[in-house]
């Protein structure tokens, strides 16, 4: 399987409460791919977010791994500003994007379940659930597995 470049997006100022989640998602990843954003898992980042860089500096080193990467992964429960605006900056360079959601009370907002650019939306009770949801789909996106048809 070719070693994919991922920008793995989840809430830092959104709030941190599935932190511990982002952290499990992003080591599972790093056994085959590279994660661009392996900072959004460290469960000592709080919600203030980084504080060794300026939020501009944030901004441009962000956009430049998302220009670079080969893949978002975007974890969206927990919602963040963020995050919308890396998925609507992906959708707008044309990035494959795989969107996973906590089933649980919260929805995902309708203007990403609702837009039709992601249409690789996929709901999850567990974290082994999701690691075999991202397995699946980053071998369709690598090539080495065809595409499925229909979900
Ligand atoms: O400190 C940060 N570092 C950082 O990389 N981000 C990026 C990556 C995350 O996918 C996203 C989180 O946005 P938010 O902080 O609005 O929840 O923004 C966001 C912050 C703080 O807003």
């Amino acid at each position: 399987m070719k070693r994919l470049k991922i920008y793995f997006a989840a809430a830092i100022r959104g709030g941190r409460t599935d932190a511990a989640r982002y952290q499990q998602l992003i080591a599972f990843l790093q056994t085959t791919h590279q994660v661009l954003t392996e900072h959004i898992g460290a469960t000592d980042l709080t919600a203030t977010g980084e504080t060794a860089l300026t939020d501009a500096e944030i901004y441009q080193r962000d956009l430049h791994w998302l220009t670079t990467c080969d893949v978002v992964v975007a974890e969206t429960t927990q919602p963040s500003l963020g995050v919308g605006y890396e998925l609507a900056y992906a959708e707008k360079i044309g990035k494959p994007v795989l969107i996973l959601q906590q089933q649980g009370p919260q929805k995902l907002s309708a203007m990403i379940s609702g837009a039709p650019y992601f249409q690789r939306v996929f709901t999850y009770r567990t974290v082994a659930q999701a690691q075999t949801i991202l397995q699946r789909e980053l071998g369709f996106i690598s090539g080495t597995k065809p595409p499925k048809m229909i979900e």
